[in-house]
């Protein structure tokens, strides 16, 4: 199993799917286009930001446990990287201590569950890290109404403080073995020839850790 993690546009969808091509395994893509509480978040976070983060949590439990049924798989977003976003909407007053109790609470219980399973961490966590300029660059190219900066000036301040927190998220994580790819110098989208490196890159990886 290996799950993809990084900012908000950093590319994981992107690299999930032509991972998924690459190694013939399955992608569980993280629910966005289907889901109904998240453009009435960026709308009203103080509102939605609770639900948003039960939401999240509901599908990414549904899709590891789909993935642990099969041998390999690809996680676009890792269970980790939730509670960074449960934090910080605490941290800006969307979410009460309360509901930040209840939620790592719930949290904590969901891990447990997955400490049963047969596979209980992924094997490989792929990390893409890139700078502000990027990622606000790519959350507007992307295009999705809800994000951009342009129609919510307000959001630039909270993509920054998403931001700031991978590098020191992705420097504790720990729960598997882990390796960074530099998503601004790499067009991985684009150029076949960037793709590839990456590719050999994680397979390399794959290969140190007995896994192909
Ligand atoms: N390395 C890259 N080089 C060039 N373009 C890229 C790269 N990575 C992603 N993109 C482009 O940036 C946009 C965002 O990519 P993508 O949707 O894969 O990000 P994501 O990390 O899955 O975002 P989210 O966290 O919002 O789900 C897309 O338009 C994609 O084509
Ligand atoms: N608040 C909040 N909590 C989460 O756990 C979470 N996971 C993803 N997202 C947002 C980021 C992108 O807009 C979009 C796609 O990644 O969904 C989240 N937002």
């Amino acid at each position: 199993m290996i799950v993809l993690a990084g900012t908000i546009g950093a590319g994981k969808s992107s690299l999930a799917k032509a991972l998924g091509e690459y190694l013939g395994t399955e992608v569980f893509y993280e629910s966005v286009d289907n889901n109904p509480v998240l453009d009435l978040y960026y709308k009203d976070p103080k509102k939605y930001a609770f639900l948003l983060q039960i939401y999240f949590l509901n599908k990414r439990f549904e899709s590891i446990k789909a993935a642990y049924r099969q041998d390999n798989n690809i996680l676009d977003r890792s269970i980790f990287e939730d509670e960074l976003f449960l934090t910080l909407n605490y941290k800006n007053g969307n979410v009460t201590k309360i509901e930040l109790e209840i939620y790592k609470e719930l949290l904590s219980n969901m891990m447990e569950e997955l400490e049963g399973m047969p596979k209980k961490r992924p094997d490989l966590l792929v990390y893409i890290d890139v700078s502000f300029e990027t990622m606000l660059s790519r959350i507007k190219q992307r295009g999705r109404d809800f994000e951009q900066v342009d129609d919510q000036p307000d959001l630039e301040a909270y993509y920054r403080q998403v931001h700031e927190e991978y590098p020191g998220w992705y420097e504790n994580y720990s729960a598997s073995p882990k390796i960074s790819i530099n998503g601004d110098e790499t067009d991985f989208v684009n150029n076949p020839k960037d793709l590839a490196k990456v590719l050999t890159k994680i397979d390399n990886e794959l290969s140190k850790l007995g896994l192909t």
